[in-house]
């Protein structure tokens, strides 16, 4: 029983063990499932700094493009003033050719133009007026109307071109946002940058924030020292115009479509902002990363806010990327993880699968070893290929002398099947049980019960046989000696009154068939009781054995001698011709009876009473012939005993 608990333990562990290897494999899964949220914390982490780091940057950049692009339009003012400082009078023509050749549009995009607006003192404004339309201006005015301390004039900008020409004669100093660059620039003796406005070029299609930019330009050899001698040496001023949003994008481009860029004039809000480039997003979205930059520009501070938008960089996907890759290395350790403990749960399993069949291949080693059946195997020709020790001793012969023989070859023919026969059949997958006669090493004949069943391949096919060999040679012995005595009478060993039944009832038959006739004899010894009473029941016994011998004499071999009972005989004598020959048998008898026996050296003397009935003269069947021989019998007893009576 131990043994079949350990082969149902080994066989069973994909019910038992799965709970542990579960418990493993979660446990290995919570790990990962840690290792990879901690890595990923700190990925994410140093994914937030790496962005932020560089949103940073991206948003310095852009501060410092405005800041040097500014610069330029600066050194280009200072150009344009340059040109008024060197040259007595620049003329419209000499402008146009100074702007041609800054090559605006193409070197420094994003500028509206470059322009000079004229200082005039309202005693100036008439011949001015006049002096412009002598140029074919003619409908050439300083505007908006009004009277002023002193006007500003656009009197020249270049590219001329329609948007240009529409500032033609604007009073910039009658605005206030341009008027406190104008003044300030005056002030500071350079550059100055206005607030927020709209320029006069606009129509109602894309109006655009705008602001200018103006340096002053004063009267050659004038004392420009304070600011009063400032504006009595004033000029003009070189000024630039600038549409905000075309002035963004032809500096940064359309840039990356994930931030959005707003520059404020001084203040963030609304009435201060100069640019969007998302303007359609609302205000109030809270960007993952904000980065506000202070330039100062000219004298004015701006505020270059940079939002990142939504799916601002792709290093969000990298992120996820190596985010489902370090899931995927989790993953990994929890399939290895479950792998292993399935592999070693398995290999233990293994281990005491083999043990168990260790173990059990011992216990049947030894079974078969120690069995008193032959056991043995064959290959697919029916030959030998292991015998037990048993085997070898029911046979009679070693192991070495039977290995590799045929195991029929050992039989004793008979009805025993053939090879083929044998074979055939296990091919079918039958196995059988029957009793053979076979001959030992030494000679002597065994009978043997053998079982075989067939060993076949995986794949099917016959391999060999199982052969289990029983010796039964004592038991037929016994199961004959049972038939014998159920058959025989015990003292004499002749038939008894049941199977001379068998035989009478046979001869009837056999005669029936064939037409021949035959005699039954009734013996009676006469007072054999007498010897009894004599010499002793031993000696009557001993009389009995010998009546039999020379009865057994006194007949052919073909005929039957059978004991009813006590001193009474029956002889069937199946082959006569007629009642002649029953007679001359049964007179045989009754002359060899007659005769005295010697008995433990005493002598005794009996006689006979025989009769005889005659198929089919007396009788056709068994209860008829045996009466009519028993009435014989008896009338020879009665006639005096010692004779033969019909
Ligand atoms: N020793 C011995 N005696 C037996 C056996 N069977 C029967 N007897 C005896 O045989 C005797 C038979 O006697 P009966 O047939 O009656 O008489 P009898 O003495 O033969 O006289 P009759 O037949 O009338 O001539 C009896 O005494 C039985 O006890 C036996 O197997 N052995």
């Amino acid at each position: 029983m131990a043994d079949d608990r350990s082969i149902g333990s080994a066989g069973s562990w994909r019910g038992r063990r799965p709970g542990r290897i579960l418990t493993m494999t979660l446990l290995a899964a919570a790990l990962a499932a840690l290792a990879t949220w901690v890595v990923w914390k700190q990925q994410s982490e140093e994914y937030q700094r790496d962005i932020a780091g560089q949103f940073e940057s991206e948003a310095a950049e852009i501060a410092v493009r405005i800041d040097e692009r500014f610069l330029a339009y600066r050194l280009v003012l200072q150009g344009g003033r340059g040109l008024f400082e060197v040259m007595d009078r620049v003329d419209r023509r000499t402008w146009r050719e100074y702007v041609r050749t800054l090559k605006l549009g193409e070197d420094i995009p994003g500028v509206q133009g470059l322009g000079f607006t004229l200082w005039l003192e309202p005693g100036e404004l008439p011949s001015h007026v006049d002096a412009l339309r002598a140029e074919g201006f003619d409908a050439y005015r300083v505007w908006p109307e009004g009277v002023r301390d002193g006007y500003s004039s656009i009197v020249m900008l270049e590219p001329f071109d329609w948007r240009n020409q529409r500032a033609l004669g604007y009073d910039m100093y009658s605005e206030p946002v341009r008027r406190e660059a104008m003044e300030r620039a005056l002030r500071t003796g350079g550059a100055a940058m206005s607030g927020r406005t709209v320029l006069v070029q606009e129509t109602t299609a894309d109006v655009q924030a705008g602001v200018l930019i103006y340096t002053p330009v004063f009267v050659e050899g004038m004392p420009l020292a304070t600011e009063d001698e400032r504006w009595r040496a004033l000029h003009g001023w070189v000024y630039m115009p600038f549409r905000m949003t075309d002035l963004m994008r032809g500096m940064l481009g359309l840039y990356s479509e994930g931030v959005r860029l707003r520059v404020f004039d001084e203040v963030e809000n609304s009435q201060a902002l100069l640019y969007d480039s998302h303007p359609e997003r609302v205000a109030d979205e809270q960007p993952d990363f904000v980065s506000v930059k202070r330039l100062t520009l000219a004298g004015r501070t701006w505020l270059v806010r940079l939002d990142a938008l939504p799916g601002y960089a792709p290093q969000f996907d990298v992120q996820r990327a190596e985010l489902a890759a370090i899931g995927m290395v989790g993953l990994l350790f929890v399939m290895a993880t479950w792998f292993f403990a399935l592999t070693r749960e398995r290999a233990r399993a293994l281990a005491r699968t083999t043990a168990s069949l260790q173990h059990s291949e011992r216990r049947y080693s030894t079974l078969v070893n120690v069995a008193q059946e032959g056991i043995a195997a064959t290959d697919e020709e029916f030959r030998l290929t292991f015998v037990n020790p048993s085997l070898a001793e029911i046979l009679g012969r070693s192991e070495a002398e039977l290995l590799g023989r045929p195991l029929d070859e050992l039989w004793q023919g008979g009805k025993a099947e053939t090879r083929v026969q044998i074979l055939a059949r296990l091919a079918r997958g039958q196995g059988r049980r029957y009793e053979t006669d076979l001959v030992r090493g030494d000679g002597q004949l065994l009978t043997a019960l053998v079982s075989d069943a067939p060993l076949t391949h995986a794949e099917g096919g016959l391999r060999g046989a199982i052969v289990v060999l029983l010796d039964i040679t004592e038991r037929k012995d016994v199961e004959r000696r049972i038939a014998h005595l159920a058959t025989h009478d015990v003292l004499t060993g002749i038939p008894n009154r049941l199977m001379f039944s068998e035989q009478l009832t046979h001869a009837v038959d056999q005669a029936k068939r064939y037409g021949h006739r035959f005699a039954l004899l009734f013996v009676d010894l006469d007072r054999f009781k007498r010897v009894n009473d004599e010499l002793g029941h031993h000696a009557g016994d001993q009389l009995l054995r010998e009546a039999v011998r020379r009865m057994q004499h006194a007949v052919r071999s073909s005929d039957m001698l059978g004991r009813r009972g006590g001193d009474e005989f029956v002889v069937l004598l199946p082959e006569i011709e007629s009642g002649h020959d029953a007679e001359v048998v049964a007179e045989k008898i009754r002359l060899a009876l007659e005769r005295p026996f010697v008995i433990d050296g005493e002598e005794a003397s009996i006689s006979s009473s025989i009769g005889i009935a005659l198929y089919p003269d007396h009788g056709t069947d068994e209860d008829a012939l045996m009466r009519r021989a028993d009435e014989a019998m008896y009338r020879a007893k009665e006639d005096g005993r010692n004779r033969v009576c019909y």
